[in-house]
């Protein structure tokens, strides 16, 4: 456990180094408030309890840590516990504590077992939001995620969509939104059966994050239609990369329990070039391209209407 010990009076502060490093707790100290939050920037990765003197000059600790909250929300920080210390019983002085931001309030001279005793109970607050914090990103993740494939679900792949078209927007650019389509893909499950259409499924997810850059996303929009994003590209590379992803595909046949399951795909392409058209807007055309890369032979792409392969 690393503790940030801020108090102007060396005395006091160095005692409470003194029983705390006894405790086999780490310091790190601060002598005045605007002290304080550079050290709580600069260690606010492993900080795990924040000891703060009220009184003290330049940012008195009531400020410190209002400033350091705000730091913490701004930047997505986890909680950090905050002790004040102060000669201070008054109970607005206590109730202001609170309010800006701390944990818990001290009244000094503080006795080393009341401080270890502190100390531990607010590890385990700390140690609870972090798990909490854990949890939240797991289930968050999972929410955003399609259970077979691994790639992002229909409503985080549309929010990415949102997003990237407005950094097109906002930086000129253009960007490619791809629809694709497994072909005859009844006849797979009929076939093989719909344990192995799901390897399929799986395997071709697979060969597509491998095949696009990092700044592209994938997302499965239901069944066996999957979503593509490839942000910052122009309409020829876009129609040379969408067209490679055809040969991802087809060049080699899908082994289930030693079944080579041969498939091919179909895409069509809507390119965004930065103007006002909106999101739903720019699925339908792509999913328009779909249709005619369907109705005109499969295998093949189809951008913004125009047969290209
Ligand atoms: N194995 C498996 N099959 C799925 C899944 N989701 C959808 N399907 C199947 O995908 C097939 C889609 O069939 P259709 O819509 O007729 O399209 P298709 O056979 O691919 O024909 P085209 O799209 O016209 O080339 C259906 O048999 C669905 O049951 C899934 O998660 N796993």
């Amino acid at each position: 456990m690393k503790i940030l010990i801020a108090d102007d009076t060396n005395t006091d502060r160095l005692l409470l180094k003194l029983y705390i490093t006894k405790l086999g707790y780490r310091v790190v100290e601060a002598s005045n408030g605007q002290e304080a939050i550079d050290q709580f920037i600069e260690h606010s990765h492993d900080l795990d309890l924040v000891l703060m003197d009220v009184q003290m000059p330049i940012i008195n600790g009531f400020d410190a840590v209002k400033a350091m909250r705000n730091i913490q929300e701004q930047q997505k920080q986890e909680w950090i516990p905050v002790i004040f210390l102060s000669a201070s019983a008054e109970e607005d002085d206590v109730e202001d504590g609170i309010l800006a931001g701390g944990d818990d309030y001290l009244i000094k001279p503080i006795g080393q077992k009341v401080l270890a005793a502190k100390m531990l109970s607010m590890k385990r607050i700390a140690d609870m939001r972090r798990r909490l914090v854990e949890s939240n990103s797991v289930l968050e993740r999972l929410a955003a995620t399609d259970y077979l494939t691994g790639v992002a679900n229909r409503r985080s792949f549309e929010m990415t969509l949102g997003k990237e078209m407005q950094v097109a927007k906002e930086q000129g650019l253009s960007m490619a939104c791809a629809m694709f389509d497994l072909d005859k893909f009844k006849v797979v499950n009929d076939t093989y059966g719909h344990d192995a259409g799901d390897a399929v499924l799986v395997e071709i997810m697979k060969r597509m994050k491998a095949s696009v850059r990092d700044i592209d996303s994938i997302g499965r929009l239901g069944g066996e239609e999957f979503g593509i994003l490839l942000p910052n590209i122009s309409e020829s590379e876009a129609k040379d990369t969408f067209t490679r992803f055809l040969s991802v595909v087809s060049d080699a046949p899908v082994v289930y329990e030693d079944t080579e399951i041969a498939v091919t795909t179909s895409i069509g392409v809507a390119v965004y070039c930065g103007d006002d058209e909106d999101k739903k807007s720019l699925l339908k055309r792509a999913d328009e391209c779909l249709y005619e890369a369907k109705d005109t032979g499969r295998n093949k792409v189809v951008l913004n209407s125009r047969v290209t392969s």
